[in-house]
């Protein structure tokens, strides 16, 4: 895409989202996305590389690498028990401030965002057809706001409600840079990833094909 006078200069239109869901068009610059993707291809060169997660027997088509805290679908350890067994990364002091920064800008609220600790990230890579059923983020044992960020290709995201899988839900598109936080009365809201459009990363953003997503969250661990 052409970076100058290409869509980013068209405002978006925002949503109506459930109360705890914010959306934030265009969070990252250019740069910054860049500079996390130099990170991310730091991560996946270990200890513990990108995998798939094998869910109810099937491996997720989506591929991760944690940080903090590994997450798989029995719980979170240190350890990468269901890889190699290896201690994943530690969770990076700048993406805490960076959680932080997304939050004020997200909720308005400083007070609250100053207080936000998350200690770990699923950092997910999806290539052009990796797709994420609707599905809710309940393994943390508190209740603190989760930070998604998008990089690379757009997606097709779908927010919806804390009951079902079903509607009421909103279709909307993540694109590089930017920024999607749910907490509150949101916080245990089912969602998931349609599809990315392959061929739509911003040039300059670090990444030719695929899309990065990163959520922060607070596991409520310890140890
Ligand atoms: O890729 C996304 O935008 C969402 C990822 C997600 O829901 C998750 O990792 O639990
Ligand atoms: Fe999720």
């Amino acid at each position: 895409m052409d970076p100058l006078f290409g869509d980013e200069l068209v405002q978006r239109p925002i949503p109506e989202l459930p109360p705890g869901a914010h959306f934030v068009p265009g969070f990252l610059t250019l740069e910054q996305q860049r500079w996390i993707v130099g990170q991310f291809h730091r991560w996946v060169e270990g200890p513990v590389p990108l995998h798939s997660t094998t869910i109810r027997g099937n491996p997720m088509s989506v591929r991760t690498v944690c940080l903090g805290w590994h997450w798989r679908p029995t719980g979170y350890t240190r350890e990468a028990v269901d890889v190699n067994g290896r201690r994943v990364l530690d969770f990076p002091d700048w993406m805490g401030r960076l959680g932080r920064r997304a939050l004020t800008t997200a909720t308005g609220d400083e007070s609250a965002a100053v207080r936000y600790r998350p200690d770990t990230a699923l950092v997910n890579f999806y290539d052009s057809t990796a797709r994420m059923g609707m599905h809710q983020d309940k393994d943390e044992k508190a209740d603190d706001p989760v930070v998604s960020l998008s990089i690379g290709d757009s997606c097709r995201f779908r927010f919806g409600n804390t009951e079902t899988r079903n509607r009421p839900y909103q279709d909307l598109e993540l694109r590089s840079g930017d920024l999607f936080v749910f907490g509150g009365p949101s916080r245990l809201a089912f969602h998931g990833v349609l599809g990315t459009r392959a061929g739509t990363a911003p040039d300059g953003c670090g990444l030719t094909s695929g899309r990065i997503n990163i959520t922060m969250r607070v596991t409520g661990l310890s140890g």
